[in-house]
């Protein structure tokens, strides 16, 4: 369980309520319109801001004051945060050590995750030898290196075009599947939401509307879901 427990995070004029959890295993879709506080409930979560009030649980440890690098989660963004002047070995690498000295151990799991997410034998390029969708791959493979068992992402697919963003979407299910991965991903795209969420949670008039089982959810809309929709 990630538990919310009367977090408030606040930034500038902007406030964001949560008291709700997320369940272990399963994939939740956050979703809310634009400027709502998605973006700012991760990075609360993840550790980059910090919360006015409340505290955040992972399986009933208090993660609240813990730097970003010790919480049990990564997260993952739109622009993908691939260094440009290293190859996409190295960018994958650093999911295990920032500098970079790979054990053997390490680097044969460096070189198997790239061969889970579809890289074989692309390590060597650089991410702008990469089409958009490899570069979407090296991102989740750097991700799931590290080995946490939550996965955070903020809009990860969202620049690439409809097919790839399905074949994205199915991998990271198979990939959460396989791993026992727990993940919660904004996302704008009811479709994305009913093709691998579990459930889905809601962000509106600044709070945080606990996850429902998505299909429930899209068969009878609450007013917030049918707000957002338009
Ligand atoms: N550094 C900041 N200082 C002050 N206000 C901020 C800051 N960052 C974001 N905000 C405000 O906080 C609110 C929530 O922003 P946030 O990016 O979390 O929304 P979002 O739901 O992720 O939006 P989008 O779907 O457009 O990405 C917005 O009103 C935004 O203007």
């Amino acid at each position: 369980m990630l538990a919310l427990e009367d977090l408030r995070v606040e930034l500038g004029d902007f406030t964001l309520a949560a008291d709700a959890a997320f369940v272990e295993g399963r994939i939740t879709a956050l979703m809310g319109a634009s400027g709502s506080g998605k973006s700012t409930l991760l990075a609360a979560i993840a550790g980059f801001v910090a919360p006015a009030s409340g505290r955040i649980r992972v399986t009933g440890a208090d993660i609240t004051g813990l730097p970003p690098g010790e919480r049990p989660l990564s997260i993952l963004f739109q622009d993908q945060n691939l260094f440009p002047h290293l190859t996409v070995a190295r960018n994958i690498g650093l999911g295990l050590r920032p500098d970079l000295r790979l054990s053997a151990d390490q680097r044969a799991a460096r070189d198997a995750v790239l061969d889970r997410v579809g890289l074989t034998g692309l390590g060597d390029r650089l991410p702008r030898d990469l089409s958009g969708g490899q570069q979407s791959r090296a991102a989740l493979a750097r991700a799931l290196l590290r080995g946490r068992p939550w996965l955070l992402l903020d809009e990860p697919f969202s620049a690439l075009g409809p097919a790839l963003r399905a074949e994205m979407l199915a991998l990271l299910k198979e990939t959460a599947r396989g791993e026992g991965l727990s993940v919660v991903m904004v996302t704008h795209a009811p479709e994305d939401a009913l093709a691998i969420a579990d459930e889905t949670a809601l962000v509106s008039d600044g709070r945080l509307i606990a996850p429902v089982p998505t299909r429930a959810l899209f068969d009878a809309p609450t007013p917030e879901l049918r707000a957002y929709l338009g």
